[in-house]
Order: C-alpha cells, then sequence, then structure tokens
C-alpha cells in the first residue's frame, strides 16, 4: 500500500491514518460532477469507471451502473484483488482483471498522476475518468451513484429513481448512521490499533446493527417501499460481512445470518435483484482482504469458509414478499431494471 505526495509514489504502512489508534478515512479529492451544461456534460463512451470487486465502496458504484443500464454508455476496468507495495494494479495475476483500455498504465496510481501530476492522497477506487480531459471527474462512491442516478436518464431513457426527492430527506438520514457505524464502522473495528479503539468501534457497529434489524422488521428496503441507494450502500457491507469482517477485522459478535431480518434482506437482494448478485464476487473479495492486509494476517492465507456465502432464504418464508412484490405495480422499478 502506499499513497501519492505531490505526484510520487510513496509505499508506507498497510494500515494508514489513525489518531489515538482509531482508523479514519481520508475524504475523496475530485468531486466535479456530471451533468449538463457542466464542465463534464453526460456523453456517451466518454467516462470510464475504475472499480475493485473487492472493494464495497467501488461496488456500489457497479450495482447503480447495473441498475441505470449505463454499461453501454460508461467502459469499466476492475483492478487486480491484490493491493500491495504499488497499490492498486491491473496486473493479471487474478481471474476477472479489466485492463486500463483508456491510459494503458499498469497502476492506479498513474491514472492520478495523469490527472494531477502533483496530486497528494490516496489512491482509492472507485474513480470516475474523463477520457475527454485526462480528467478524474469524481473519486467519491456516495457522488458517483448519484451522477449515475440522474446525469445520464436522457441518454438512456431510464428515470428510475434511486434518491427520491420525498424520500431524500430519510435517505440521507439513513445513510449517515449506516455510514458511520457500520460501512466505515468495520473497517474502524478491523483497523483499530489498540483495545480501546476496538471496543469502542467493536460496541457501535453491533448497536448499529441492532438498530437496522429492528428497522427492516416486516420490510424489505430501507427506507419507503423502494429500493432505494440506501439500500445499494447497505448490500456491499452486509455481502462482506461473514466471509470476510466476522474474521478478518473481529466483527465477531454475531455474524449477518444470525440476524432474522437482516439475513433475509440480504437473501432476498442478492437472489433477487439481478444487479446485487451479478456484482458481486467473492473471489475477489476474500482474495483482497486476507491477501493484502499482512499487518493483520502476516500469512496471508484465504480461508476456504464459510460454504455458505448468502444463506438463502426462501420467499415463502418472507413476512413480506420478495423485494419486486412489495411495491405497488405503478411505483415498481423492478421489472424495467431487469429483476427476474
Ligand atoms: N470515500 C471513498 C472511499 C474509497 C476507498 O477507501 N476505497 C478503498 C478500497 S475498499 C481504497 O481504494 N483504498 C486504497 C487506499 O486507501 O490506499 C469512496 O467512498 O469512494
Amino acid at each position: 500500500m502506499g499513497r501519492l505526495k505531490s505526484g510520487k509514489w510513496i509505499q508506507e504502512e498497510i494500515i494508514p491514518n489513525s489518531h489515538n489508534g482509531e482508523f479514519y478515512r481520508e475524504e475523496a479529492k475530485f468531486r466535479d460532477t456530471i451533468e449538463e451544461g457542466g464542465i463534464y456534460p453526460p456523453e456517451t463512451g466518454r467516462y470510464h469507471l475504475y472499480i475493485s470487486l473487492a472493494c464495497p465502496w467501488a461496488c456500489r458504484a457497479y450495482i447503480m451502473m447495473k441498475l441505470k443500464k449505463l454499461e453501454s454508455v460508461i467502459t469499466m476496468s476492475i483492478v487486480s484483488p491484490h493491493l500491495l507495495e504499488n497499490g492498486w494494479t491491473f496486473k493479471e495475476d487474478f481471474p476477472g482483471v479489466i485492463q486500463d483500455s483508456v491510459l494503458n498504465k499498469k497502476y492506479l496510481y498513474e491514472v492520478y498522476q495523469e490527472s494531477d501530476p502533483k496530486f497528494s492522497g490516496r489512491v482509492t477506487v472507485p474513480v470516475l475518468f474523463d477520457k475527454k480531459t485526462k480528467t478524474i471527474v469524481s473519486n467519491e462512491s456516495s457522488e458517483i451513484i448519484r451522477m449515475m442516478n440522474t446525469s445520464f436518464n436522457k441518454i438512456t431513457g431510464d428515470s428510475n429513481d434511486f434518491y427520491p426527492e420525498a424520500l431524500r430527506s430519510e435517505i440521507d438520514q439513513v445513510n449517515s448512521f449506516i455510514y458511520d457505524n457500520i460501512n466505515n464502522g468495520v473497517y474502524k473495528t478491523g483497523f483499530a490499533k489498540n483495545q480501546d479503539a476496538y471496543n469502542k468501534n467493536f460496541n457501535s457497529l453491533f448497536k448499529a446493527l441492532d438498530k437496522i434489524e429492528e428497522r427492516l422488521e416486516g420490510k424489505e428496503t430501507l427506507v419507503g417501499k423502494i429500493l432505494t441507494e440506501a439500500d445499494v450502500r447497505l448490500y456491499t457491507t452486509l455481502v462482506r460481512f461473514d466471509p470476510v469482517y466476522y474474521l478478518h477485522f473481529k466483527c465477531n459478535n454475531k455474524m449477518i445470518r444470525e440476524y432474522k431480518n437482516l439475513s433475509r434482506y440480504l437473501s432476498n437482494l442478492y437472489y433477487n435483484v439481478k444487479a446485487f448478485k451479478d456484482t458481486t464476487d467473492f473471489d475477489h473479495i476474500k482474495e483482497h482482504y486476507y491477501f493484502s492486509h499482512k499487518q493483520l494476517n502476516p500469512g496471508q492465507i484465504v480461508p476456504k469458509g464459510p460454504e455458505i456465502l448468502v444463506p438463502e432464504i426462501k420467499i415463502e418464508k418472507l413476512n413480506a414478499g420478495p423485494v419486486k412484490n412489495v411495491i405497488p405495480p405503478q411505483e415498481s422499478v423492478f421489472d424495467e431494471v431487469g429483476v427476474s
């Protein structure tokens, strides 16, 4: 692992950034927007998305790309799951890597250098890149998924809305609670450098999971009765929890499968909404975390289990039915987003 400092790649400690033993995530530095009339207007074939299939933040964007039918509009590269001394690379050392077809680089940090030769900061995925100006539009997943939700609607003709006006304040509240305690909470627990930092974040994580468990009683989605970006954001953490975070990040109070509602919710999204299952690659996920974080796992041994990655909860057992059935027909987005 490493970072760019004034445009130069510096190798550094594998678990970065802590205050009093507590991990903190650096703010993303590229924060532009694709919008009509802006410096980055919506156009077919102009933008490229760099992702890791292992990364929960990057996979938010990958899910949204599928939900919004953007695969023929935005091109994509997939990095190797191994995040080692050169950061993310396009090395074909694992099945599923997709080369950098835009700049032909070996390392993701070179994409950052291309955009800003003096860049200082972490080299993270996802990256939304503009081929025309050869600059990074955004490396902040929460903002990339918002752009995907609306900016290309005229091009694709797809107006499904995963951040509808009427639900925005509730979505924002849910997002912020889940980000701090769950999405980032698993990292703060796993990357804690002392017992106090670990205890504190472990407790907040499991308290938050209990709260969401309650919220999901009789519900298929987090906000309203439709699938929203809040579900996309929670899903990418939940699906990694049992195979990785429980063991690797010591988030071992309970597995997701031990929660009645969370496990039903996860199973429903994974098995019933194509965009979720199709963007979830457990080989990349397990390989990345266990092989890359040598400080947590010096032998780089990738555990074989769990045998069942996402327990399938039969639809007949659900209180409220599968996602697509709880949406009144006039509000349904699922037929159009290709859910089968
Ligand atoms: N705020 C960013 C966070 C992205 C992020 O931290 N990605 C991780 C992968 S899971 C990364 O690329 N880390 C590499 C590093 O920090 O060097 C977002 O949500 O887009």
